[in-house]
């Protein structure tokens, strides 16, 4: 079997699209632009082609984008104050600050300063707790866009068997708490876990979010499943010239695809699809800040 692969970069397109047609519609109705402030600490090069290009499409969508640059040596101090003041800020619905940050400051306190409506990246407790107790919140973004991967390839999740390899708290404990919410029988592996191949080779649903290149194999899986690759990882691709390197994701993707139903790729499967979430939460944060309903099939 040949897996079919899936587009993430077009499908994240569409998403966009769709943001900004409702920004386009919130405008003309209601007179309101959403607006999502980034933060980046410090001159990470890969964080900064990350935060340029979520300020580009947020721009493309219709909306404001305001990026913060602080020196790597900011102190908390001045950190926590332009959290405060952004989350007073009306014109702001979504504050995101880039992860990492440098190890004098701790993610745990920048995303608990964060006003939870604003909290575009779903990381914040009162969140958490949302989605564990099955209420309306933000939602991770990263999850958010394989969720809308697998209803669109496959329908109805209910019943089916899901793995998540991973338990982060950015991806693998809400990705499996999204897929408890759509009726899947989810387990979680992580590094601890005895024998994740015969684990494996029970799903229809694989999620790999590991942060190990190419460690998922297809002999471990069931033939026909659905295989979503999170994984970003910079390999060495001496094939390209002495030094240069690629992006591969946390499956094995040839021997995968060999076995799979469909598989995203890396790039161009999940990643995409993290930016448009991040538009389509600002959207959502903006229209409930607003009393207005969040549009249809951009949350889960
Ligand atoms: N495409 C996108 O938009 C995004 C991509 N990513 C990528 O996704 C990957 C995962 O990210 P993140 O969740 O933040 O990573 P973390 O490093 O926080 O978590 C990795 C998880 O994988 C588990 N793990 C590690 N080794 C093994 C193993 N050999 N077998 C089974 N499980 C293992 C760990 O288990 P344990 O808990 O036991 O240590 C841990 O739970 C990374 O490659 C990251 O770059 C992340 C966010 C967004
Ligand atoms: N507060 C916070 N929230 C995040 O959501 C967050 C973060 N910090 N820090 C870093 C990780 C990683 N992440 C990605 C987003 C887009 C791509 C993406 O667009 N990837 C492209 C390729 C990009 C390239 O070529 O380098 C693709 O897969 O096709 C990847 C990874 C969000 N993260």
């Amino acid at each position: 079997m040949t897996a079919e692969i899936i587009d993430g970069k077009a499908f994240a397109a569409g998403v966009r699209a769709r943001v900004g047609e409702e920004v386009a519609r919130l405008k003309q109705g209601h007179g309101i632009t959403p607006g999502l402030a980034v933060i980046l600490v410090g001159e990470d090069p890969a964080s900064q082609v990350y935060v340029k290009n979520k300020g580009l499409q947020t721009v493309e969508a219709g909306m404001n984008s305001y990026e913060h640059k602080l020196p790597a040596d900011v102190s908390e101090e001045e950190l926590s104050a332009l959290i405060e003041r952004l989350n007073a800020d009306e014109a702001v619905h979504g504050i995101l600050c880039q992860f990492p940050v440098p190890d004098h400051l701790s993610e745990t306190e920048i995303v608990a300063r964060i006003d939870p409506a604003k909290d575009v990246d779903g990381l914040h407790v009162e969140n958490i707790g949302l989605l564990a107790s099955g209420q309306q919140g933000m939602v991770p973004c990263t999850p958010l866009g394989c969720l809308m991967l697998l209803r669109d390839r496959l329908g109805d999740l209910s019943g089916k068997e899901a793995l998540v390899i991973g338990r982060s708290n950015l991806m693998g404990k809400p990705m499996g708490q999204l897929l408890l919410r759509d009726s899947c029988t989810v387990t979680i592996a992580h590094s601890r876990t005895a024998d994740l191949a015969a684990v494996a080779r029970r799903a229809d649903i694989v999620v790999a979010a590991v942060g190990r290149a190419q460690m998922v194999k297809g002999d471990w899986l069931k033939p026909g499943a659905t295989v979503i690759d999170v994984g970003i990882n910079r390999i060495p691709a001496p094939e390209r010239g002495e030094g240069k390197t690629r992006l591969v994701g946390d499956c094995d993707f040839d021997s995968c695809a060999e076995v799979a139903g469909a598989i995203t790729p890396v790039p161009g499967g999940v990643g995409p699809m993290t930016i448009a979430c991040l538009l389509a939460n600002t959207l959502t944060a903006c229209c409930r800040a607003n009393g207005l309903p969040a549009p249809e099939g951009l949350t889960a």
